[in-house]
Protein backbone atom coordinates (compact mmCIF):
# COMPACT_ATOMS: atom_id res chain seq x y z
CA UNK A 1 0.00 0.00 0.00
CA UNK A 2 1.21 3.80 -0.95
CA UNK A 3 1.29 5.83 1.86
CA UNK A 4 -0.07 9.05 0.40
CA UNK A 5 -0.62 11.07 3.78
CA UNK A 6 2.31 10.08 6.56
CA UNK A 7 1.71 12.00 10.55
CA UNK A 8 4.88 11.33 12.66
CA UNK A 9 4.38 12.58 16.34
CA UNK A 10 2.33 15.37 15.75
CA UNK A 11 1.95 18.37 18.18
CA UNK A 12 0.01 21.63 17.91
CA UNK A 13 0.54 24.02 20.57
CA UNK A 14 -2.16 26.96 20.63
CA UNK A 15 -1.45 30.48 22.12
CA UNK A 16 -3.76 31.30 24.33
CA UNK A 17 -4.20 35.03 25.39
CA UNK A 18 -6.46 36.47 27.84
CA UNK A 19 -6.59 39.87 26.32
CA UNK A 20 -5.91 40.81 22.97
CA UNK A 21 -3.67 43.16 24.43
CA UNK A 22 -1.16 40.50 25.66
CA UNK A 23 -0.51 39.63 22.51
CA UNK A 24 0.91 42.75 22.17
CA UNK A 25 2.75 43.03 25.30
CA UNK A 26 4.29 39.68 25.02
CA UNK A 27 5.90 41.00 21.43
CA UNK A 28 7.60 43.65 23.15
CA UNK A 29 8.57 42.46 26.07
CA UNK A 30 12.07 43.03 26.69
CA UNK A 31 12.07 41.00 29.66
CA UNK A 32 10.59 37.66 26.89
CA UNK A 33 7.58 37.59 29.82
CA UNK A 34 4.83 35.21 29.03
CA UNK A 35 2.04 36.41 28.51
CA UNK A 36 -0.13 33.17 27.32
CA UNK A 37 -0.90 30.03 28.12
CA UNK A 38 -0.46 27.17 26.45
CA UNK A 39 -3.07 24.92 25.21
CA UNK A 40 -2.48 21.62 23.08
CA UNK A 41 -4.96 21.14 20.57
CA UNK A 42 -2.95 18.15 19.09
CA UNK A 43 -1.15 15.71 21.58
CA UNK A 44 1.43 13.37 19.87
CA UNK A 45 -0.67 11.86 16.65
CA UNK A 46 0.90 9.33 14.40
CA UNK A 47 -1.02 7.47 11.87
CA UNK A 48 -0.61 7.15 7.72
CA UNK A 49 -3.44 7.40 5.08
CA UNK A 50 -3.46 5.00 2.15
CA UNK A 51 -3.68 6.03 -1.59
CA UNK A 52 -7.03 5.57 -2.57
CA UNK A 53 -8.14 5.50 1.22
CA UNK A 54 -11.85 7.27 2.14
CA UNK A 55 -10.60 8.30 5.98
CA UNK A 56 -13.79 9.78 8.38
CA UNK A 57 -12.03 11.72 10.79
CA UNK A 58 -14.68 11.68 13.85
CA UNK A 59 -14.55 13.31 17.04
CA UNK A 60 -16.36 16.04 19.40
CA UNK A 61 -16.37 19.68 18.75
CA UNK A 62 -13.04 21.02 19.78
CA UNK A 63 -11.34 17.16 19.46
CA UNK A 64 -9.00 18.58 16.90
CA UNK A 65 -9.99 17.35 13.56
CA UNK A 66 -9.65 21.08 11.78
CA UNK A 67 -6.45 21.77 13.10
CA UNK A 68 -5.35 18.10 11.62
CA UNK A 69 -6.30 18.87 8.83
CA UNK A 70 -5.15 22.11 8.45
CA UNK A 71 -1.72 21.14 9.13
CA UNK A 72 -2.06 18.41 6.33
CA UNK A 73 -2.98 21.31 3.70
CA UNK A 74 -0.23 23.26 5.07
CA UNK A 75 -2.31 26.15 6.13
CA UNK A 76 -0.89 25.95 9.83
CA UNK A 77 2.26 24.10 11.08
CA UNK A 78 2.72 21.37 13.83
CA UNK A 79 4.35 22.78 16.69
CA UNK A 80 6.38 19.41 16.85
CA UNK A 81 6.39 16.37 14.30
CA UNK A 82 6.23 15.76 10.39
CA UNK A 83 3.43 15.35 8.35
CA UNK A 84 4.42 14.25 4.49
CA UNK A 85 1.86 14.59 1.42
CA UNK A 86 2.69 12.94 -1.70
CA UNK A 87 0.11 14.60 -3.68
CA UNK A 88 -2.09 17.44 -4.66
CA UNK A 89 -4.57 18.83 -1.98
CA UNK A 90 -7.93 20.31 -2.98
CA UNK A 91 -9.89 21.13 0.54
CA UNK A 92 -12.89 22.58 1.76
CA UNK A 93 -12.15 23.54 5.10
CA UNK A 94 -14.09 26.64 6.47
CA UNK A 95 -16.59 28.15 4.21
CA UNK A 96 -14.95 31.51 2.55
CA UNK A 97 -11.66 30.43 3.24
CA UNK A 98 -9.54 30.79 -0.11
CA UNK A 99 -12.35 33.26 -1.46
CA UNK A 100 -11.91 37.01 -1.93
CA UNK A 101 -15.24 38.29 -1.13
CA UNK A 102 -14.76 41.05 -3.19
CA UNK A 103 -14.29 38.74 -6.51
CA UNK A 104 -17.49 37.29 -8.08
CA UNK A 105 -17.66 33.61 -7.93
CA UNK A 106 -16.38 33.17 -11.63
CA UNK A 107 -13.57 35.25 -10.67
CA UNK A 108 -13.04 33.23 -7.28
CA UNK A 109 -13.13 30.17 -9.20
CA UNK A 110 -10.13 31.22 -11.09
CA UNK A 111 -8.22 32.35 -8.11
CA UNK A 112 -8.74 28.92 -6.55
CA UNK A 113 -7.60 27.00 -9.74
CA UNK A 114 -4.40 29.26 -9.27
CA UNK A 115 -3.75 28.46 -5.77
CA UNK A 116 -3.97 25.03 -6.89
CA UNK A 117 -1.77 25.13 -9.35
CA UNK A 118 -3.52 25.68 -12.70
CA UNK A 119 -3.69 28.18 -15.12
CA UNK A 120 -6.19 30.36 -16.74
CA UNK A 121 -6.37 27.86 -19.64
CA UNK A 122 -6.55 24.58 -17.85
CA UNK A 123 -9.24 26.59 -15.51
CA UNK A 124 -11.07 27.56 -19.06
CA UNK A 125 -11.43 23.89 -19.54
CA UNK A 126 -13.06 23.24 -16.73
CA UNK A 127 -15.04 26.35 -15.89
CA UNK A 128 -18.17 25.01 -17.39
CA UNK A 129 -18.67 21.70 -15.21
CA UNK A 130 -17.77 23.98 -11.81
CA UNK A 131 -20.14 26.30 -12.82
CA UNK A 132 -23.16 23.77 -13.91
CA UNK A 133 -21.93 21.92 -10.57
CA UNK A 134 -22.28 24.92 -8.62
CA UNK A 135 -25.65 25.41 -9.73
CA UNK A 136 -26.25 28.95 -8.62
CA UNK A 137 -28.12 30.71 -11.17
CA UNK A 138 -26.93 34.40 -12.02
CA UNK A 139 -25.28 34.72 -8.36
CA UNK A 140 -22.07 33.25 -10.05
CA UNK A 141 -21.10 36.52 -11.50
CA UNK A 142 -22.22 38.45 -8.01
CA UNK A 143 -19.42 39.03 -5.50
CA UNK A 144 -19.19 36.31 -3.43
CA UNK A 145 -19.71 38.79 -0.16
CA UNK A 146 -23.40 38.65 -0.94
CA UNK A 147 -23.55 34.33 -0.78
CA UNK A 148 -25.54 32.72 1.93
CA UNK A 149 -23.82 29.65 3.76
CA UNK A 150 -25.27 27.27 1.24
CA UNK A 151 -23.82 28.89 -1.87
CA UNK A 152 -20.38 29.11 -0.70
CA UNK A 153 -20.90 25.50 0.24
CA UNK A 154 -22.26 24.70 -3.98
CA UNK A 155 -19.02 26.72 -5.04
CA UNK A 156 -16.40 25.69 -2.94
CA UNK A 157 -17.62 22.19 -3.58
CA UNK A 158 -17.65 22.65 -6.93
CA UNK A 159 -14.32 23.79 -7.66
CA UNK A 160 -12.51 21.35 -4.89
CA UNK A 161 -14.12 18.24 -6.68
CA UNK A 162 -13.56 19.49 -10.83
CA UNK A 163 -9.98 19.82 -9.89
CA UNK A 164 -8.69 16.15 -10.24
CA UNK A 165 -7.04 15.95 -6.99
CA UNK A 166 -5.33 13.53 -5.82
CA UNK A 167 -6.56 14.02 -1.80
CA UNK A 168 -9.56 15.76 -1.47
CA UNK A 169 -10.37 17.01 2.47
CA UNK A 170 -14.28 17.83 3.11
CA UNK A 171 -14.64 19.29 6.41
CA UNK A 172 -18.02 19.18 7.61
CA UNK A 173 -19.24 21.30 4.11
CA UNK A 174 -21.91 18.98 3.36
CA UNK A 175 -23.85 19.68 6.20
CA UNK A 176 -24.41 23.15 4.53
CA UNK A 177 -26.13 21.86 1.61
CA UNK A 178 -29.54 20.68 0.66
CA UNK A 179 -30.62 17.33 0.06
CA UNK A 180 -30.41 17.51 -3.37
CA UNK A 181 -26.89 19.07 -3.48
CA UNK A 182 -25.30 16.32 -0.61
CA UNK A 183 -26.58 13.64 -2.65
CA UNK A 184 -24.79 15.05 -5.64
CA UNK A 185 -21.72 15.48 -3.88
CA UNK A 186 -21.61 11.73 -2.60
CA UNK A 187 -22.11 11.34 -5.67
CA UNK A 188 -18.68 12.77 -7.41
CA UNK A 189 -17.20 11.87 -4.19
CA UNK A 190 -17.73 8.04 -4.94
CA UNK A 191 -17.02 8.92 -8.30
CA UNK A 192 -13.67 9.91 -7.18
CA UNK A 193 -12.69 7.79 -5.06
CA UNK A 194 -13.41 4.86 -7.58
CA UNK A 195 -10.62 6.55 -9.34
CA UNK A 196 -8.73 6.55 -6.48
CA UNK A 197 -8.70 9.78 -4.98
CA UNK A 198 -7.92 9.69 -1.61
CA UNK A 199 -10.54 11.12 0.65
CA UNK A 200 -10.84 12.97 4.34
CA UNK A 201 -13.94 13.63 5.47
CA UNK A 202 -14.91 15.13 8.79
CA UNK A 203 -18.68 14.64 9.91
CA UNK A 204 -20.75 15.20 12.61
CA UNK A 205 -23.16 12.45 11.21
CA UNK A 206 -21.52 8.75 11.83
CA UNK A 207 -23.28 6.95 9.71
CA UNK A 208 -22.13 8.56 6.67
CA UNK A 209 -18.49 8.19 7.67
CA UNK A 210 -19.30 4.02 8.15
CA UNK A 211 -21.54 4.30 4.85
CA UNK A 212 -18.49 6.16 2.80
CA UNK A 213 -15.53 5.44 3.92
CA UNK A 214 -13.68 2.32 4.20
CA UNK A 215 -11.24 3.99 7.49
CA UNK A 216 -11.65 6.30 10.40
CA UNK A 217 -9.45 8.14 12.94
CA UNK A 218 -11.16 9.30 16.26
CA UNK A 219 -9.83 12.43 17.56
CA UNK A 220 -10.60 12.65 21.33
CA UNK A 221 -9.54 16.09 23.35
CA UNK A 222 -6.44 15.94 20.69
CA UNK A 223 -5.41 12.35 21.39
CA UNK A 224 -5.82 10.08 18.29
CA UNK A 225 -8.11 7.18 20.56
CA UNK A 226 -8.70 4.94 17.33
CA UNK A 227 -7.54 4.33 14.10
CA UNK A 228 -9.32 1.52 11.71
CA UNK A 229 -11.66 0.01 9.70
CA UNK A 230 -14.38 2.43 9.51
CA UNK A 231 -17.40 0.53 10.66
CA UNK A 232 -15.65 -0.60 14.06
CA UNK A 233 -14.63 2.37 15.36
CA UNK A 234 -17.89 4.24 14.39
CA UNK A 235 -19.14 1.92 16.89
CA UNK A 236 -16.83 2.33 19.29
CA UNK A 237 -17.09 6.57 19.21
CA UNK A 238 -21.06 5.88 19.05
CA UNK A 239 -20.93 4.00 22.17
CA UNK A 240 -18.26 6.86 23.60
CA UNK A 241 -20.89 9.37 22.60
CA UNK A 242 -24.13 7.20 24.25
CA UNK A 243 -22.68 6.17 27.27
CA UNK A 244 -19.74 8.84 27.76
CA UNK A 245 -15.48 8.35 28.44
CA UNK A 246 -16.15 5.64 30.98
CA UNK A 247 -17.87 3.00 28.62
CA UNK A 248 -15.69 0.07 26.74
CA UNK A 249 -13.15 1.08 29.27
CA UNK A 250 -14.97 -0.15 31.88
CA UNK A 251 -15.82 -3.62 29.88
CA UNK A 252 -14.55 -6.61 32.26
CA UNK A 253 -13.65 -9.92 31.50
CA UNK A 254 -13.17 -10.46 35.10
CA UNK A 255 -14.26 -13.35 37.01
CA UNK A 256 -15.51 -12.71 40.75
CA UNK A 257 -11.84 -14.15 42.01
CA UNK A 258 -8.97 -14.21 39.44
CA UNK A 259 -7.71 -17.02 42.05
CA UNK A 260 -8.21 -20.86 41.54
CA UNK A 261 -11.21 -21.25 44.53
CA UNK A 262 -10.30 -22.77 47.73
CA UNK A 263 -11.45 -26.29 48.95
CA UNK A 264 -15.12 -26.24 49.10
CA UNK A 265 -16.28 -24.89 52.46
CA UNK A 266 -19.53 -24.09 54.01
CA UNK A 267 -19.93 -20.70 55.30
CA UNK A 268 -19.70 -19.83 58.41
CA UNK A 269 -23.17 -17.46 58.28
CA UNK A 270 -26.12 -20.07 57.78
CA UNK A 271 -28.05 -17.76 55.93
CA UNK A 272 -26.17 -18.28 53.28
CA UNK A 273 -27.46 -20.93 50.88
CA UNK A 274 -26.60 -20.32 47.64
CA UNK A 275 -23.51 -18.38 46.22
CA UNK A 276 -22.20 -17.77 42.80
CA UNK A 277 -18.65 -18.14 43.35
CA UNK A 278 -16.94 -17.05 39.97
CA UNK A 279 -17.84 -16.00 36.40
CA UNK A 280 -15.76 -16.04 33.19
CA UNK A 281 -16.34 -15.19 29.87
CA UNK A 282 -14.34 -16.58 26.58
CA UNK A 283 -14.12 -13.04 25.16
CA UNK A 284 -14.12 -9.70 25.69
CA UNK A 285 -14.93 -8.65 22.17
CA UNK A 286 -17.04 -10.34 19.49
CA UNK A 287 -17.87 -9.86 16.18
CA UNK A 288 -21.79 -10.40 15.75
CA UNK A 289 -22.92 -14.23 15.42
CA UNK A 290 -19.89 -15.16 17.11
CA UNK A 291 -20.70 -17.79 19.89
CA UNK A 292 -20.58 -16.09 23.34
CA UNK A 293 -20.26 -18.40 26.50
CA UNK A 294 -20.17 -17.34 30.29
CA UNK A 295 -19.05 -20.56 32.69
CA UNK A 296 -20.66 -19.83 35.78
CA UNK A 297 -19.50 -21.54 38.91
CA UNK A 298 -21.75 -21.89 42.10
CA UNK A 299 -21.88 -23.68 45.52
CA UNK A 300 -24.99 -24.94 47.05
CA UNK A 301 -24.62 -24.84 50.87
CA UNK A 302 -27.97 -26.72 52.15
CA UNK A 303 -29.86 -29.48 50.77
CA UNK A 304 -33.17 -28.29 51.02
CA UNK A 305 -33.50 -25.81 48.26
CA UNK A 306 -35.97 -26.12 45.66
CA UNK A 307 -36.35 -24.78 42.41
CA UNK A 308 -33.08 -23.67 42.46
CA UNK A 309 -32.55 -21.49 39.38
CA UNK A 310 -30.00 -19.49 37.59
CA UNK A 311 -30.32 -15.78 35.15
CA UNK A 312 -28.03 -14.43 33.18
CA UNK A 313 -28.75 -10.87 32.18
CA UNK A 314 -27.37 -8.55 29.34
CA UNK A 315 -27.81 -4.89 29.86
CA UNK A 316 -26.33 -1.52 27.85
CA UNK A 317 -23.75 0.75 29.89
CA UNK A 318 -26.95 2.58 30.63
CA UNK A 319 -28.84 -0.20 32.19
CA UNK A 320 -30.99 -0.59 29.07
CA UNK A 321 -32.27 -4.59 29.83
CA UNK A 322 -31.81 -6.09 26.50
CA UNK A 323 -32.20 -9.90 27.44
CA UNK A 324 -32.57 -12.29 30.54
CA UNK A 325 -33.45 -15.59 30.44
CA UNK A 326 -33.48 -18.08 33.63
CA UNK A 327 -32.69 -21.53 33.84
CA UNK A 328 -36.59 -21.92 35.78
CA UNK A 329 -38.54 -20.28 32.69
CA UNK A 330 -36.18 -22.49 30.30
CA UNK A 331 -36.88 -25.45 32.24
CA UNK A 332 -33.45 -26.41 32.45
CA UNK A 333 -32.69 -28.34 35.64
CA UNK A 334 -29.76 -27.41 37.26
CA UNK A 335 -27.59 -29.23 39.96
CA UNK A 336 -29.30 -28.65 43.34
CA UNK A 337 -27.01 -30.66 46.10
CA UNK A 338 -24.61 -29.87 48.31
CA UNK A 339 -21.27 -28.80 46.60
CA UNK A 340 -19.60 -26.83 43.84
CA UNK A 341 -21.17 -26.66 40.09
CA UNK A 342 -20.68 -25.24 36.78
CA UNK A 343 -23.15 -24.22 33.92
CA UNK A 344 -22.34 -23.19 30.52
CA UNK A 345 -24.27 -20.32 29.28
CA UNK A 346 -24.26 -20.49 25.55
CA UNK A 347 -25.59 -18.26 22.93
CA UNK A 348 -23.90 -19.64 20.17
CA UNK A 349 -24.64 -16.55 17.84
CA UNK A 350 -24.44 -13.51 19.13
CA UNK A 351 -27.56 -11.43 17.50
CA UNK A 352 -25.85 -8.09 18.79
CA UNK A 353 -24.72 -5.72 16.62
CA UNK A 354 -22.13 -2.71 17.91
CA UNK A 355 -21.10 -1.54 21.70
CA UNK A 356 -20.55 -2.24 25.06
CA UNK A 357 -22.55 -4.45 27.37
CA UNK A 358 -23.04 -5.71 30.31
CA UNK A 359 -23.69 -8.95 32.28
CA UNK A 360 -25.60 -9.68 35.61
CA UNK A 361 -25.78 -13.18 37.39
CA UNK A 362 -27.95 -14.07 40.04
CA UNK A 363 -28.81 -17.45 41.61
CA UNK A 364 -32.60 -17.61 43.16
CA UNK A 365 -35.44 -20.29 44.42
CA UNK A 366 -39.06 -19.97 44.58
CA UNK A 367 -39.19 -19.06 40.51
CA UNK A 368 -36.97 -16.65 40.83
CA UNK A 369 -38.60 -14.84 43.95
CA UNK A 370 -35.94 -15.22 46.58
CA UNK A 371 -32.66 -14.17 45.36
CA UNK A 372 -29.61 -15.99 47.17
CA UNK A 373 -27.03 -13.73 45.47
CA UNK A 374 -26.75 -11.33 42.34
CA UNK A 375 -23.56 -10.49 40.87
CA UNK A 376 -24.45 -6.82 38.96
CA UNK A 377 -21.94 -6.08 36.08
CA UNK A 378 -19.60 -8.65 37.05
CA UNK A 379 -18.35 -8.81 33.80
CA UNK A 380 -18.75 -7.03 30.20
CA UNK A 381 -18.14 -7.64 26.73
CA UNK A 382 -18.04 -5.29 23.55
CA UNK A 383 -19.21 -5.68 19.62
CA UNK A 384 -18.32 -4.49 16.67
CA UNK A 385 -18.46 -5.56 12.74
CA UNK A 386 -17.62 -4.74 9.60
CA UNK A 387 -20.43 -2.26 8.30
CA UNK A 388 -23.80 -4.72 7.26
CA UNK A 389 -26.79 -3.38 9.45
CA UNK A 390 -27.84 -0.89 12.19
CA UNK A 391 -29.55 -0.92 15.40
CA UNK A 392 -28.76 -2.93 18.52
CA UNK A 393 -29.87 -6.18 17.60
CA UNK A 394 -29.94 -8.31 14.18
CA UNK A 395 -33.44 -9.48 14.19
CA UNK A 396 -33.77 -12.87 11.54
CA UNK A 397 -35.94 -11.23 8.77
CA UNK A 398 -36.34 -11.53 4.98
CA UNK A 399 -37.76 -8.87 2.58
CA UNK A 400 -40.38 -9.51 -0.28
CA UNK A 401 -41.11 -7.57 -3.40
CA UNK A 402 -44.60 -6.99 -3.24
CA UNK A 403 -45.05 -5.03 -6.52
N1 LIG B 1 -6.20 29.69 16.58
C1 LIG B 1 -6.46 29.10 17.73
N2 LIG B 1 -6.01 29.61 18.90
C2 LIG B 1 -6.26 29.01 20.07
N3 LIG B 1 -6.95 27.84 20.21
C3 LIG B 1 -7.43 27.29 19.08
C4 LIG B 1 -7.22 27.88 17.79
N4 LIG B 1 -7.82 27.08 16.87
C5 LIG B 1 -8.37 26.06 17.56
N5 LIG B 1 -8.14 26.19 18.87
C6 LIG B 1 -8.57 25.25 19.93
O1 LIG B 1 -8.03 23.96 19.63
C7 LIG B 1 -8.96 22.94 19.91
C8 LIG B 1 -9.20 22.11 18.65
O2 LIG B 1 -9.89 22.89 17.70
P1 LIG B 1 -10.34 22.33 16.29
O3 LIG B 1 -11.01 23.47 15.56
O4 LIG B 1 -9.19 21.68 15.63
O5 LIG B 1 -11.42 21.24 16.71
P2 LIG B 1 -12.48 20.47 15.83
O6 LIG B 1 -12.41 19.05 16.24
O7 LIG B 1 -12.29 20.79 14.39
O8 LIG B 1 -13.85 21.10 16.35
P3 LIG B 1 -15.25 21.35 15.59
O9 LIG B 1 -15.89 20.01 15.44
O10 LIG B 1 -15.98 22.23 16.54
O11 LIG B 1 -14.95 22.01 14.28
C9 LIG B 1 -10.22 23.64 20.42
O12 LIG B 1 -10.22 23.58 21.83
C10 LIG B 1 -10.08 25.06 19.95
O13 LIG B 1 -10.69 25.98 20.85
Amino acid sequence: MEKIIDIRNVTKMYKLYEKPMDRFKESVSFSKRNYHEEFKALDNVTFSINKGDAIGILGTNGSGKSTLLKMITGVLTPTNGDIVVNGKISAILELGAGFNPEYTGRANIYLNGLMMGYNREEMEERINNIIEFADIGSFIEQPVKVYSSGMFARLAFAVSINVEPDILIVDEALAVGDIRFQTKCIEKMKELKAQGTTILFVSHAPEQVKRFCNKAAWLNQGILKALGESSEIVDLYEDFMKNGPDSGSEVRTISISSEELNDFQLPTNPDVLALVTKVAINKDSFKTFEKLEIRIDYEVYANSIEDLLLGVAIYTPKREYIFGPNTHLEKVSIPTDIGRHSINYVISELPLLGGSFSVDVGIFNNEGLVCLDYKQDILGFSVSNKYFSEGIVYMKHRWEVVK
